[in-house]
This record gives C-alpha cells, sequence and structure tokens, in this order.
C-alpha cells in the first residue's frame, strides 16, 4: 500500500507532467469574462459568510483531484468538439491521450552594462506553470486583462534602420556556449518528455540564441540629476510628505492628473474548437505499439483478423500522397460554410504532407501552396484573420505552429501569488484548503505561487483575497518580477504597471522598502493599481498616471525599471479571443513603435551609476517578434551604452537572433513598418521629386537670369 506521501508525489508528478487542458476551475475565466457579474456574484458570497459558521468537517482537508479528473472523458466533451469531429476524435482516440501542452517559449533578453554599472533589459514572454514545465506564452495581466489598446502614438521622428534580427546576432563563442547549454536545460525543464518533442525543441531551440551587444559602453546620463530630483522634489510635497519612501498608497491619486486617451478592452467573440494535433511518425509508431502492447494483442492476428480496420492504424501507414483540393474545389468548399470536419482532417494531412514532403507532396503544386491551404484551413478552423493566421504561423516549425493554435484553445491553469507581505505560503495553502480549494504548489521555481485546480468558492471572494492575502495571477506574470530582482531600499520604476500585479509582487519583495513609482498611461486602469495597492497592504508605492513615454522627465534616477508593455496579447490568445480577429496589420506597426518609444523611457530613466542597480526589464504577453526582439533590438542600436544581460530564470527557451525573411510579404511589411516609424523620411523621399523640381526651376530661372545679366552685360558692352 503505498503511503500518503507516496500518493502525493505520484499526483505531483503526474499533474505536473499533464497539459493544464483539463482543468475545472472557471473562475479566473468567468472574472474576466463577465466581471461585473462575478462582482456581484462575490458580493453576496462576502455577503452570505460567515467565518464562525464553519463546521468542523469543512476543515478537513477535501478530497483532492487526481490525474485523472483533469482529462475530459469523451461523454463531456462540449458538444461543438463531438459534432465537429466525432469521427476524428474516434479515430485518433490514441493521440488524445497525449496532452497538449507547448506553446513557443518565449526567451529572455536583457541589456548591457554601461560602465561596469549593470543595465539590464531582459525581454520576457514566456510562462512558465508546473515546476517550468509547459511553458506558455506569457498572460501578464494580473486579475483583469491587460491587453489594452495603447495610448495613441505620437508619430515622432525617430529614424529606424531595418531592424533585422541579425543585427543583434554578435554573439561571442564564450555565450554561445552558455546559450547551447542553456538552451538543452530549458528543453529538458520545460518540454514534454516524448522522444520526439524533444528532438523538435531542440531544432527550434537551435535557432534562437543569447542576444547581446558585441560590446558595452558607457551610459549616457540623461538623467540630469538635479532636474529629477527637483521634480521628485514637486511630487513629494504636493502629497505633503517628505519622501517617497513613507508615502503611503492613499495619498497617490494625486498623481492621477494627467489624461490620456482611453483604453478600450476587448471582448471576447472567439469559439472553441478542439482539433488532433498530427504526430511525428517516429511518435505514433511509439504510441501504437505501446497500445497494442498495453492490450495484449498480437499483431499478426490483428491484422488476419476480420475485423481488422485499418483506419485505425492510419497515422502508421500514411505513406500515400495526399493530393491538395483544386482552386474550384476550395471555391466550392467556401460558398458554404465551412465542414470544420473536412478542415480539421486537411489539417492533419497537410501537415503530415509538409513533415516529409520529399516522398509525400506534390511536387507541381509545390510546398509554399500547401502552406497556404493550411494556413487558411488553420484561420477557418481556429477562427483566426487569414492576417494574424499567417503572422503566428511563420513564427514556429509547422507541427509547433499547429501546437501553438490548440494550446491557444485551452484555458491556462489557474494560479495565485502568496502576499508575503501578509501571509505565508503555507499558511495561505492551509486556509484555502479549508475552504474547499484544491491547490498545490506552483513548481520548484516559485515560493509564492499555487496552481489552483478547483474551488468551491470564486477565487475572488475569499476572506484571504480580500485581506490581500493573495492575487490572482498567472505563472508567467511572476517572471519579469523575478528577473528584475528588486532589492530593498531601491528606487524602482513600473513603467506601465496597472492592474499591479508585478508593482504588489516587487513591494513584496523589497519588503515594503524603498520607493516604487507604479505609473500607467491609462487613468481608468490605475483605479485597480490602487484598489490592489491598498487590498495587498503595499505602503512603498506612489501610483502616477503619465504617459511612460515621458519619463525621465517625471522623474529619473531609478535603480531598476520594469517595463511589461502594452501589447497586441497574442501570447494570452486563450485568454481574449478577441485578438484572433481584432489585430490589424496596422495594431502591429503601431504597437511596436510605441513599445520602441517605451524601451528607450525605461532605459533613459535609470541611474546607470546605481550602486545596487541599473537594470531595465522589458516583457510582454505577445509572441510575435516585432513586440520583441525587433524592440529590444532597436533598443540596443539606439543606446549604446546598454547590453543584454542574463535574466536569472534559467528555464524557457531563447529569443530568436535572427530572422530569415521568408516572403515578399514580410519585406514589404517589415519596410511598412519602417515608414510608419520614419514618416519624415519618407515624406523627405516623397518630397525629393518636388524639390528637384524646384531646384531644377530655380536653377532655371538662374540661369535665365544669368543669361538674362549676361545678355544685359552683353548688351551693356
Ligand atoms: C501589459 S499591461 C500591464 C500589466 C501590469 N504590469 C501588471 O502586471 O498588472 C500594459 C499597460 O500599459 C498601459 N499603457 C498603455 N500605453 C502606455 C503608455 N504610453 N505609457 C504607460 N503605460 C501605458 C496600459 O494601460 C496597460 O495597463
Amino acid at each position: 500500500m503505498s503511503s500518503k506521501r507516496d500518493k502525493k508525489s505520484n499526483r505531483n508528478n503526474t499533474l505536473f507532467d499533464e497539459s493544464p487542458k483539463k482543468s475545472r476551475v472557471a473562475t479566473k475565466k468567468n472574472y474576466n469574462g463577465n466581471k461585473k457579474a462575478f462582482e456581484k456574484k462575490r458580493q453576496e458570497v462576502v455577503d452570505d459568510f460567515d467565518p464562525f459558521d464553519i463546521s468542523l468537517d469543512e476543515y478537513d482537508p477535501p478530497i483532492r483531484v487526481s490525474a485523472e479528473d483533469f482529462f475530459i472523458p469523451k461523454d463531456k466533451y462540449p458538444e461543438s468538439v463531438l459534432n465537429s469531429s466525432e469521427e476524428a476524435l474516434s479515430s485518433n482516440a490514441k493521440a488524445k491521450e497525449k496532452p497538449i501542452s507547448k506553446t513557443r517559449k518565449r526567451g529572455t533578453k536583457s541589456l548591457s552594462k554601461p560602465d561596469n554599472k549593470k543595465v539590464k533589459v531582459s525581454q520576457s514572454s514566456a510562462v512558465a506553470n508546473n515546476d517550468g514545465k509547459n511553458m506558455e506564452s506569457e498572460t501578464s495581466g494580473s486579475e483583469t486583462n491587460c491587453n489594452e489598446k495603447p495610448v495613441e502614438v505620437a508619430k515622432t521622428s525617430k529614424s529606424t534602420k531595418n531592424h533585422d534580427i541579425s543585427a543583434i546576432s554578435k554573439v561571442s563563442s564564450r555565450d554561445a556556449k552558455i546559450i547551447k547549454s542553456e538552451a538543452s536545460k530549458t528543453l529538458e525543464a520545460t518540454r514534454d518528455t516524448t522522444k520526439s518533442e524533444a528532438s523538435k525543441s531542440a531544432s527550434s531551440a537551435k535557432k534562437r540564441g543569447k542576444l547581446a551587444t558585441s560590446k558595452p559602453t558607457k551610459i549616457v546620463a540623461n538623467n540630469n540629476k538635479s532636474e529629477v530630483s527637483k521634480i521628485s522634489g514637486d511630487l513629494i510635497s504636493a502629497n505633503n510628505t517628505e519622501a517617497a519612501k513613507s508615502l503611503s498608497a492613499n495619498n497617490k491619486h494625486n498623481f492621477e492628473n494627467i489624461s490620456n486617451s482611453p483604453v478600450k478592452s476587448f471582448k471576447s467573440k472567439g469559439e472553441t474548437k478542439a482539433i488532433e494535433i498530427p504526430k511525428t511518425d517516429d511518435e505514433d509508431v511509439s504510441r501504437d505499439e505501446s497500445l497494442t502492447q498495453n492490450m495484449n494483442i498480437d499483431d499478426d492476428e490483428l491484422e488476419n483478423s476480420e475485423e481488422y480496420d485499418d483506419s485505425l492504424l492510419t497515422n502508421i501507414m500514411e505513406v500515400e500522397k495526399y493530393v491538395l483540393p483544386s482552386g474550384q474545389e476550395i471555391e466550392k468548399e467556401q460558398m458554404i460554410a465551412p465542414d470544420l470536419q473536412i478542415v480539421q482532417q486537411r489539417i492533419a494531412d497537410v501537415v503530415r504532407i509538409l513533415n516529409n514532403f520529399k516522398e509525400l507532396g506534390d511536387q507541381n503544386r509545390g510546398r509554399t501552396e500547401y502552406v497556404d491551404r493550411l494556413i487558411n484551413d488553420i484561420a477557418t478552423y481556429y477562427g483566426y484573420s487569414e492576417f494574424l493566421a499567417e503572422k503566428l504561423f511563420h513564427l514556429f516549425p509547422v507541427s509547433e505552429a499547429l501546437d501553438f493554435f490548440e494550446a491557444n484553445e485551452i484555458p491556462r491553469p489557474v494560479t495565485i501569488r502568496t502576499n508575503t507581505l501578509r501571509t505565508r505560503r503555507r499558511d495561505l495553502a492551509q486556509k484555502l484548503i479549508g475552504r474547499g480549494v484544491n491547490l498545490e504548489p506552483i513548481g520548484k521555481w516559485s515560493k509564492v505561487g499555487l496552481t489552483v485546480f478547483s474551488s468551491d468558492k470564486p477565487l475572488g471572494a475569499t476572506p484571504e483575497y480580500l485581506t490581500g492575502d493573495y492575487m490572482l495571477q498567472s505563472a508567467a506574470s511572476f517572471l519579469p518580477v523575478m528577473s528584475l530582482a528588486p532589492q530593498e531600499d531601491e528606487k524602482i520604476l513600473d513603467m506601465a504597471a496597472a492592474p499591479g500585479g508585478k508593482t504588489t509582487y516587487i513591494a513584496a519583495l523589497m519588503k515594503n522598502t524603498g520607493q516604487i513609482f507604479s505609473n500607467d498611461a491609462n487613468k481608468e486602469r490605475t483605479k485597480a493599481l490602487v484598489a490592489n495597492i491598498h487590498r495587498m497592504g503595499v505602503k512603498n508605492t506612489v501610483v502616477s498616471n503619465y504617459d511612460g513615454r515621458e519619463f525621465p522627465k517625471v522623474i529619473g534616477a531609478f535603480d531598476r525599471v520594469l517595463l511589461d508593455a502594452p501589447c497586441s496579447g497574442t501570447g494570452i490568445i486563450s485568454k481574449d479571443t478577441s485578438v484572433k480577429i481584432n489585430k490589424t496589420d496596422k495594431d502591429f506597426m503601431q504597437l511596436s513603435h510605441l513599445q520602441k518609444q517605451l524601451i528607450l523611457s525605461a532605459i533613459d530613466s535609470v541611474d546607470a551609476k546605481s550602486p545596487t542597480g541599473g537594470y531595465i526589464v522589458y516583457s510582454t504577453c505577445s509572441v510575435t517578434i516585432e513586440e520583441n526582439e525587433a524592440v529590444v533590438n532597436y533598443a540596443l542600436k539606439k543606446r549604446s551604452n546598454v547590453k543584454l544581460v542574463p535574466t536569472g530564470i534559467d528555464f524557457g527557451v531563447e529569443g530568436f537572433t535572427r530572422k530569415q525573411m521568408s516572403n515578399k510579404k514580410e519585406q514589404e511589411q517589415e519596410q511598412e513598418q519602417e515608414r510608419y516609424e520614419n514618416p519624415t523620411k519618407e515624406a523627405k523621399q516623397e518630397d525629393k521629386p518636388n524639390k528637384a523640381k524646384k531646384r531644377r526651376n530655380n536653377n532655371n530661372s538662374d540661369t535665365r537670369k544669368k543669361q538674362k545679366t549676361k545678355h544685359n552685360d552683353n548688351y551693356t558692352k
């Protein structure tokens, strides 16, 4: 008989190895999806709650769920899934056993130290859950979705050259080694353990490396010290306190005096569907083998059997060529509502072909045609605009891309962060377990996180929540703060801070010492920020409402700056499905431009000579290159006094260090971005013919004048 402890560790292993997709907790989804109703419900629960009216039974630890509970039995599949893929689901039942877990793992990048003073810019948009396994795209919003439209970007005359990522791929051989070992470590730690996936990961990891500048140089201290202290003095005296250190959260609203364009939040419109991810040949063979072994069935017997159904074994026998539908067939298909089952099957077929195009592909049609078909089908099946499906698809190798789209259909696990200003994780866990919450530590990488599997009560309505013992916060959003590593008594800027998941974590790590300037450009959102600061007992923070680009003029000389930038939210599509159709080319251009401006402000706001700090962390909840690598690359080009440094987080996968323009469209987009960011140059170019004409005209008139004079001269002569 296994001991209780054994059971627990088994449960841990299984749970942490499994995909979180079958999590039964819907509270967070409810909260995000229908905040008003949620708040009302919460109030009801709070009103009804009598802390003394708890029977002893309720203190007994509830029976916790087992790993099996995280798999939805087939008879419980949502109707939409059953309808769309009943047949495929049954024929691929083997594949279904494997949890879907991978998405792109975003790495961390850091900028360098000037003058031997550390200025670290680290870009991190990775999510970890469960011991760093199953890294997911970042969800950096805390309780509310932070996927916001940014404040209107003012077009400035910033000149950006082609921000080709290859420009930041100068990695010294020493660094390269570190990268390699880090990448392989990461792979082990973060990937599912199947062989084929590991090799897939290895190949994708090869494509990534640490971003680094060739050499660090001194920082140009834009932050004029006296100017800064004057401004900060004004701010402080306006609040009638001696130092920001002693400022309480209560009088922070005084800074919320600059109005900004309202930031709109998106409503979810997307639909959730499920698709089988085709497995690589290796995987399927081993799966089939283990299946037959488990069932104790002899292969020969099976083949000779009358009931032999070769459709069950399609995956290992698929060597026949797949013929893409003709243009006419597709047109016909598009006339009517798409049959998702056909689309799903075609996705699986095309992925299989693309994985072995030489043997299975129709060479006359060409790989591009298959890829185009696949992107089209992905857009139809998962409900993306074709523009976004294509953009996201090209970020990954083919099967990884499918994993990404599939993962976006699955809710992330609900996680909370213990507020160590108020309590200890163990005490909090005990209290919550006593209230019928099933939870586990989030993983070895965090001392404060808890994964919640199910809860009798909404997690935003427990007395512990209301008294600030914890924050509802995605695992990924711990990482930028861990990377920032704020120290006690430092002066920190959280440049885009609402609703405060990261600010409150920073305050906890600083044990309420030092000063945090928690800023957000959206006044509405600073209300939630202030509320969270109060609830969590944060006492070292000033809330301000400036456009981040105004720093360091507002205040500067920070020891560390966190820029958790406004972004497209392509890493948190599972949380906000509206991203699938709402984001346009223009949005990405604007966001990237704004992020580039913000990162320069962040760098300029850091005190390069800080004895303890000098670091900047850049993070987003997006996966696109233009919002991540390109921004960091831009900063490295524009500020020669910074370099990338390690984030101190030893899991996840590094970002891209070079970018290949795979098609003409991408090149055009890149040029478009350049034109957007550099309108003056463009205007100049456009203006060139006019100027030339003018010059010509001037020249002509000069010549005419000269000729006239000459003539006159001649005449006078
Ligand atoms: C990713 S969210 C921040 C989430 C926050 N760091 C947290 O952990 O709770 C991005 C924030 O940037 C803010 N924002 C947008 N444009 C901004 C700007 N120009 N300057 C400062 N903040 C901005 C948005 O209002 C939004 O709250």
